[in-house]
């Protein structure tokens, strides 16, 4: 930085007048950076003040020396703290050293780092995380968004960095980077879906019929000359490429039954358990189940090896992710590297819940919580008989949950599809929710789903929230556009969007 020239003149300065072009520009450029305006204006007042009212260095290079003496003036009055999260692993040295990564990487955008302290620590025992107080130019800059503007009490902001998640349950590392400072998630990170309590979900190879498995296959299916009797459920044809990938025909039949679900086969139930767990006594008729497209995988009644090409999702993650923080969705999840269409992200893993005990829980825990995170398992309630309550199941990974408990919602041209993925149980009262990409997926692209969410409808076991998908599709603009005509008509309309207990 330029050191400040005194000017001759002398006159006093009065407090900036945001109505003064020049000041309001500061404002503008300080804004730019997070700064609010009463930080800027005492700053600002004492620089003026410092060059006599001349504004040439306050000016210079798009107000450097502005922004300096603002992140200054927080040293100064040792306001200004972040906490940093590091691996438990790493220790208090390692995370001395992130400490100063974090202010080597920042000084570039800051020019300046000021504080290379690490202050005290505490463990986030779920994650494994450790946190430990640092400072930086972009911490501060960034602790400047509180809207409240008192700097004394609220100067704290989170940057975390986890190398895994999974805590080593995965095939692969999976990391979280948090570069704008939110909440760090609070779950258990499981593998695999795990039974909550009453559901019912029995993997016995008893409960296999001879006919439904290929006994008698050996090495890789798909590279036999007759498919064996696991690809039946995809009517004969594997929905696998040799390469894993989902077959173009398979995956495109998914994807338009989604996009039209109306044209597609519906089950209404007679006695809809959904509908029993809102309410037992007077249940309301069953709004209906879209059939979806099952894969079934081979496993361990069959006679092939692990390496079948027909055993993707059982094989768990191969591709690199990353969890992120976001502005205005929280949590997101990313791919590290390209992704041809079709290949398999992750399944959603959580616990395995009845309806019931859905309910019960949304009940005590919803209104104070801002995501949530329960999956459906009712692709194919149609062939079975009336299912008694510990058959009719959902996933929730609110509290227990893998890493695709952070995919967000995108309105209809989502780059992720669900399949159901039937593994170790004919029953489809419990299967795999596996996520395939419908397209191409760039490395760093955010990875998204269609929640299939009516953002009319209050009843849907994801909470509803303000959209922020970005889609030119999206249906929650569509709602909000409805809305505001509706306003303009002077029609006053139901209130939705407003959370309630499904
Ligand atoms: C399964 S979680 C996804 C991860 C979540 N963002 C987090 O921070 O943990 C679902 C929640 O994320 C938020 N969310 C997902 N998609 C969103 C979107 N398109 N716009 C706004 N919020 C979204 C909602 O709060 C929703 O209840």
């Amino acid at each position: 930085m330029a050191s400040p020239q005194r000017s001759s003149k002398t006159s006093e300065p009065r407090a900036p007048n945001p109505n003064d072009p020049k000041i309001s520009k500061a404002f503008s450029a300080m804004e730019c950076l997070g700064i609010s305006r009463e930080v800027v204006k005492p700053v600002l007042k004492n620089l003026l003040k410092l060059y006599g009212g001349s504004w040439e260095l306050i000016e210079e290079d798009n107000y450097r020396t502005l922004a300096d003496a603002i992140f200054e003036s927080f040293d100064d009055k040792k306001k200004s703290k972040a906490v940093m999260v590091v691996e438990s692993e790493d220790q208090a040295s390692s995370a001395r050293e992130n400490g100063n990564k974090v202010k080597e990487s920042n000084s570039d955008s800051n020019r300046k780092a000021h504080n290379s302290n690490v202050e005290g620590s505490s463990v986030d025992t779920r994650l494994g995380a450790q946190r430990v107080s640092s400072s930086s130019g972009i911490q501060r800059k960034r602790h400047q968004n509180n809207e409240s503007g008192d700097h004394s009490a609220t100067d704290k902001r989170l940057i975390h960095k986890i190398n895994d998640i999974t805590r080593g349950t995965e095939r692969l590392k999976i990391s979280l980077i948090d570069e704008i400072g939110i909440d760090l998630p609070k779950f258990g990170y499981i593998p695999e879906n795990t039974s909550y309590q009453d559901a019912y979900v029995p993997f016995t190879l008893a409960r296999i019929a001879d006919e439904n498995c290929c006994l008698k296959c050996n090495g890789d299916c798909l590279s036999s000359r007759v498919p064996c009797a696991c690809s039946r459920e995809t009517g004969g044809e594997f929905a696998y490429t040799s390469q894993g990938l989902l077959k173009d025909e398979f995956l495109g039949a998914c994807i338009s039954m989604y996009r039209e679900p109306l044209n597609h086969h519906h089950f209404y139930c007679q006695d809809c358990p959904l509908e029993r767990a809102k309410n037992v006594q007077n249940p309301e008729p069953c709004k209906g189940h879209l059939v979806r497209k099952f894969i079934k995988e081979c496993w361990r009644k069959c006679g092939c090896s692990m390496e079948c090409g027909n055993r993707v999702v059982q094989r768990g993650i191969t591709c690199k992710l990353q969890v992120f923080a976001m502005e205005d969705k929280g949590w997101g999840l990313r791919t590290l590297e390209n992704l041809p269409k079709g290949s398999f992200v992750c399944e959603y893993v959580g616990e395995i819940l009845t309806n019931m005990e859905l309910y019960e829980r949304n009940k005590k825990t919803r209104i104070n919580e801002r995501h949530t995170y329960p999956v459906s398992l009712d692709s194919d309630w149609g062939s079975e008989q009336i299912l008694k309550d510990e058959e009719a199941l959902c996933l929730d990974a609110t509290n227990y949950g893998n890493v695709a408990r952070f995919i967000n919602h995108r309105c209809f041209d989502s780059n992720l599809i669900e399949i159901p993925v039937e593994v170790e149980t004919p029953d489809h009262h419990y299967y795999h929710i596996a996520f395939f990409t419908k397209r191409n997926v760039n490395a760093y692209e955010e990875l998204t789903w269609d929640y299939q969410i009516d953002f009319e409808d209050d009843g849907h076991p994801i909470k509803a929230f303000k959209c922020q998908c970005g889609s030119s599709y999206c249906r929650d603009v569509r709602r909000e556009a409805v809305g505001t005509k509706v306003k303009e008509l002077g029609v006053k309309r139901r209130k939705s969007g407003t959370s309630r207990v499904n």
